[in-house]
């Protein structure tokens, strides 16, 4: 297992310098991966007709192995959290895999494309969810706080409003996976839940397909 204590953080930077493994070695995210376009093509379909989401279905049905994610786990402690780039086809989806340090939090954002799909693969995450006042337009409030542990599933899209993310432990590390359908370039970001305007942020890429960008 990995090690989650901060002062392995070296330890794992040290994952840096493992060549990207061969496509063998991440079967379970190979299937993924084969099934996903036709899951993003029967969504609309199946929500349409009140079914369950094959998106979800395929992410539940998905059993990481950490051999599977290692290879995109990268660590930067003078971030709250890399975002590391495992699969995109440039139009459908983008695959990515966030390292979360501890006690990090991403600030308020939006996901501007049809949905965000998240599961924990280590650690623990803390996500709040917000929607702006019906009463001024611009303040925000929050209407959900959850934590979501190794294996648990997070789907949020913006008719269900914003949402900030973040690693609640003092000490843990957390790893994420997240599908973002279609990828998307920019989105919104608030400070606080105060602030009526939103900055704008580029989407970045800490690693893609396991280098260094
Ligand atoms: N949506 C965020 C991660 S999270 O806070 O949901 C991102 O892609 O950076
Ligand atoms: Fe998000």
């Amino acid at each position: 297992m990995l090690s989650t204590s901060p002062r392995d953080v070296q330890s794992l930077l040290e994952h840096d310098k493992i060549d990207a493994s061969s496509k063998e070695d991440t079967p379970f995210l190979n299937e993924f991966l084969r099934d996903l376009p036709f899951a993003i093509c029967q969504r609309k379909k199946e929500l349409s007709r009140g079914f369950k989401d094959p998106i979800s279905e395929l992410f539940r049905k998905l059993h990481l192995h950490q051999s599977d994610w290692i290879k995109y786990c990268h660590w930067d402690s003078s971030r709250p959290y890399t975002r590391n780039l495992v699969a995109t086809d440039h139009e459908t989806y983008t695959l990515l895999l966030l390292c979360w340090n501890p006690g990090q939090a991403s600030p308020i954002h939006d996901h501007p494309c049809d949905g965000c799909w998240m599961r924990v693969l280590q650690g623990c995450v803390h996500e709040e969810r917000f929607v702006k006042s019906v009463v001024d337009h611009r303040t925000m409030h929050c209407t959900r706080n959850e934590l979501y542990s190794a294996g648990e599933l997070l789907y949020m899209e913006d008719s269900m409003g914003y949402h900030r993310v973040g690693n609640p432990s003092a000490d843990e590390l957390a790893v994420t996976l997240h599908l973002y359908c279609p990828p998307y370039h920019q989105c919104k970001i608030w400070a606080d839940i105060e602030q009526s305007e939103p900055m704008i942020g580029q989407i970045s890429h800490y690693t893609e397909y396991g280098r260094k960008v």
